[in-house]
């Protein structure tokens, strides 16, 4: 069963082993837990409907109430209070077309506003219901994930937009298939919403980010069905795909995807490499990115990622062993974890990682064999897991991303890291910040930021502590060339950053739009565009 107030299925616990604790515990001092609401109390502050029972809706407060928040951190702090201010009015659960079509109707004969929600995993306040005047029913497209239509020739999948990641790939592994994405989120996430929201998975290098995956579908408007046929390439004008990625539920409900899909891979393995220091691991990923050595996957983490990664791994006998090993080898303080992967037949593996090996060589790099890489593999999606007992030991964690060129990635990353471990410094609080360069293409990178840092006495002063770090991260970022978000999307949290990045007429344009599909602003209002 799904955790009402946290991340992922509620059965599933990563513990936070003692030399974590510690190592914590030294960085940012004695823990400081808040106490969570019951699920019971929470409910109890679920306020009546504005709307009156309707078979296209229910209106009952458990639906509501968890379907009001997503992943966020203000999301997590919310729920952990269980006061989460404003919640839909009611939670559809289409199960076709033709029912999205009759919500879209009813909104002309009550004036409501409709949020599309995928999986409700946006960590930048996508889903979250607006302080509206209208009533707010909230499109969960949960029921509409089925695998419709495989056409094996052109290797192009229709799908319900509701399909979470476990659904699309169970469905297309019994046929031989696989799309190939994989977000962190993936256990939760859907096909709409990774379309919506310009979503990228660990295995990009490979794959694709979903733009290169995303092949055609139906977006339900105000304007009536905007339908994108699938054509391998077409130089018949603007593509509009364009328009249904990263539209946030802004234009229309996404009812049906098309995607390009890959036969399985025969063979799959992850490795582990430690280079001796940042400038050195910084150089070879870019080159080998620029190279083009056919990898599936990588991941650079910095000397402060890697050794907060090794410190909460658990096992510190193993660990020493481990330490002792690399500095006899050259990397020793100041080394950063290389993860990457080959992904293929055995043949063309096998020439990738000789190539890659032989690359990585030339920059000290330290090879350790499948063993990093298989706890990689195993743990891809278990690390959201930890939020929860970091919580419980009294610490809270938050992830930040952008993207930028090879030229400024460097200087970038200091910038941000340095504005959240100095965000806090009035209040005498220190942030354990550390990052990874995980989608590297060959002109740039994305940069990944997670920080950690101590809950305050109470809720409000929490949640103003982390106002502080995302702002001055989110205004570093938009202030040197940095994407606002690489992946997570623009939501209602980067909203008042896009203006900066995208400038005044781009902005003026994607209003334009979402008056042509939806003159009335009834579709997810203050996401993506602010009010
Ligand atoms: C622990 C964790 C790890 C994450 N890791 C990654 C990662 O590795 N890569 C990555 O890209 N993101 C990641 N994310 C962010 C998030 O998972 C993505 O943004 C994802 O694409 C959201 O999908 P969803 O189905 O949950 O959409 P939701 O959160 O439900 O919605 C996101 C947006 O899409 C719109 N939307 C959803 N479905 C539709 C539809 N059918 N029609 C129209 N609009 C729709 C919503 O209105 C909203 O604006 C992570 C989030 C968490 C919590």
């Amino acid at each position: 069963m799904r955790r009402w107030n946290g991340w992922g299925d509620a059965t599933t616990v990563v513990e936070l082993p003692a030399q974590g604790a510690e190592f914590l515990h030294e960085r940012l001092g004695e823990g400081r837990a808040l106490p969570d609401a019951t699920l019971e109390a929470a409910l109890a502050r679920v306020p009546n409907s504005r709307l009156q029972a309707h078979t296209l809706y229910s209106v009952d407060a458990h639906d509501r109430l968890l379907h009001a928040r997503g992943q966020s951190l203000p999301d997590w702090l919310a729920l952990r209070e269980g006061a989460l201010g404003h919640y839909p009015d009611a939670v559809a659960f289409p199960e076709t077309a033709e029912h999205i079509r009759q919500l879209l109707a009813l909104t002309h004969e009550q004036d409501v506003c409709l949020i599309p929600y995928g999986g409700g995993t946006s960590v930048a306040g996508h889903i979250n219901p607006p302080d509206s005047a209208r009533p707010v029913v909230t499109v969960s497209l949960a029921r509409m994930n089925r695998l419709i239509d495989l056409d094996e020739q052109s290797l192009l999948a229709t799908f319900g937009p509701g399909a979470s990641g476990p659904q699309v790939e169970s469905q297309l592994r019994a046929k031989g298939y696989t799309l190939g994405h994989f977000p962190q989120s993936w256990e939760l996430s859907t096909l709409g919403g990774w379309v919506a929201s310009r979503s990228s998975g660990q295995q990009s290098l490979r794959y694709g980010r979903i733009e290169q995956m995303f092949a055609g579908g139906t977006l339900e408007t105000f304007a009536g069905p905007l339908e994108i046929p699938t054509f391998p390439a077409s130089a018949a004008g603007p593509d509009l795909r364009e328009v249904v990625l990263g539209c946030e539920g802004r234009f229309g409900i996404i009812s049906e995807v098309k995607v390009r899909v890959s036969a399985l891979p025969a063979d799959e393995r992850f490795y582990g490499v430690f280079l001796p220091d940042w400038p050195q691991a910084l150089r070879a990923i870019r080159q080998l990115a620029q190279a083009r050595v056919p990898l599936s996957m990588l991941r650079l983490s910095n000397a402060v990622e890697t050794e907060t990664q090794l410190a909460l791994a658990g096992h510190p006998q193993q660990i020493a062993w481990l330490e002792k090993y690399l500095k006899l080898r050259g990397a020793g303080a100041g080394k950063c974890l290389l993860t990457f992967g080959v992904t293929g037949n055995r043949r063309q593996n096998a020439l990738s990682l000789k190539q890659a090996r032989q690359h990585l060589k030339a920059f000290g790099g330290v090879f350790t064999g499948t063993l990093l890489g298989k706890k990689w593999a195993q743990n891809r999606f278990r690390f959201p897991y930890l939020r929860e007992n970091l919580w419980n030991a009294g610490y809270v964690v938050d992830t930040l991303e952008t993207a930028t060129d090879w030229s400024n990635v460097d200087h970038l990353l200091n910038l941000v890291e340095n504005s959240l471990r100095e965000a806090l410094a009035a209040e005498g609080e220190r942030v354990h910040v550390f990052t990874h360069l995980s989608h590297v293409y060959g002109e740039g990178s994305s940069i990944y930021t997670t920080y950690v840092f101590r809950p305050a006495a109470d809720y409000p002063a929490t949640l103003a502590r982390w106002k502080a770090l995302k702002h001055a991260a989110s205004q570093t970022i938009v202030d040197n060339h940095g994407t606002i978000s690489h992946q997570h999307g623009v939501g209602k949290d980067h909203a008042p950053y896009l203006l900066r990045e995208k400038g005044a007429l781009a902005m003026d344009t994607l209003q334009a739009l979402s008056k042509h599909f939806d003159p009335a602003g009834r579709l997810n209002p203050g996401t993506l565009l602010p009010e």
